[in-house]
């Protein structure tokens, strides 16, 4: 018997994040893994592979087949790295759940540091945050365009496109790709929402907001949804440059943010500290877009 319906992308990241999400429902409600049906939904992200992710339309490209799913009662609920979901979402789609964070720290293959790389080594990479926090660090480097999955990028690497590349360790953990150096957040904040999985629902189906409420873990729900109340109030998308990452302890939590030109010549960093989440990204947002110079300005339309 089928129990829930969960919808997912059909790479392999996703799907193994799917699994993990099918796994804490099974183990939070008693079912059998079987009760739990994967649907694999293609999306426009999945079939355009040759252009930067900002160049064709952002990050709607992930999530609008499997809005359109879940508003069409096809599947109950869908399952999203939160990195990849826009940051205004449809009203009819709701946030319900986070798994426990992941490692959130970008991952370096290729050479041991950033700083071990070779004078005018060249980097594969399509993220606008990576690109200018590497020309930031080491401005002799070339950053080319690297897209596809994180298996593609591998084999990009080997096939020698690029010297290194830089992949979030939380996806070649999941994939159990045992690869690079991690790069400490000091050195590289990470993106907003890194090594964070999340599951939607219909924003009225409160028989499936109660079914993966159970799996929430909430210190990484309220981390992650400060990091997005900054990207709102930055009204930033994926061409925008910024990094973010969000710490609790005990009620208190602190936020700390970064913008970037594109080129990473310019830099505004940051941090705020408070209660509520939507106020602290919000604020920092503020500060930070007050400090920064127009190159980086016009990369965000608060
Ligand atoms: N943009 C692609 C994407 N979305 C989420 C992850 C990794 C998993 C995560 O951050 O949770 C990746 C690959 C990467 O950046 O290396």
């Amino acid at each position: 018997m089928i129990r829930f319906r969960l919808g997912t992308r059909g790479s392999p990241l996703a799907r193994t994040q799917a699994a993990m999400v099918r796994d804490a429902l099974c183990a939070a409600h008693g079912w059998h893994a079987d009760e739990v049906e994967t649907v694999i939904i293609r999306t426009t992200g999945d079939r355009i592979q040759d252009r930067a992710l900002a160049e064709i339309g952002g990050k709607a490209l992930w999530t609008k087949e499997l809005d359109r799913a879940i508003e069409a009662r096809e599947i109950d609920a869908a399952v999203h790295s939160m990195k990849d979901v826009e940051t205004i979402r449809p009203a009819m789609i709701a946030i319900a759940a986070m798994l426990p964070r992941a490692d959130v720290r970008d991952r370096l293959i290729g050479a041991d540091s950033v700083a071990a790389l070779r004078q005018r080594a060249i980097v594969g990479t399509s993220s606008p945050r990576r690109r200018a926090q590497l020309l930031r660090l080491r401005p002799d480097l070339t950053v080319v365009l690297f897209r596809g999955n994180v298996d593609t990028r591998l084999a990009k690497l080997a096939a020698g496109e690029a010297d290194a590349t830089l992949l979030a360790a939380a996806g070649l953990d999941r994939l159990g790709r045992e690869v690079g150096h991690a790069i400490p957040t000091d050195l590289m904040l990470p993106a907003p929402a890194q090594g964070a999985v999340g599951i939607e629902v219909r924003a009225d189906d409160e028989s499936a907001a109660m079914i993966v409420g159970a799996i929430d873990y909430p210190a990484t729900s309220a981390c992650v949804l400060t990091e997005r109340a900054l990207l709102a109030a930055l009204g930033a998308d994926c061409h925008s440059p910024v990094a973010a990452l969000a710490s609790l302890a005990g009620e208190m939590l602190t936020l700390r943010a970064e913008l970037l030109s594109e080129d990473g010549t310019e830099q505004v960093e940051g941090h705020a500290e408070g209660t509520d989440g939507a106020e602290i990204g919000a604020r920092l947002a503020q500060d930070l877009l007050t400090r920064a110079p127009a190159a980086i300005r016009k990369l965000f339309c608060p």
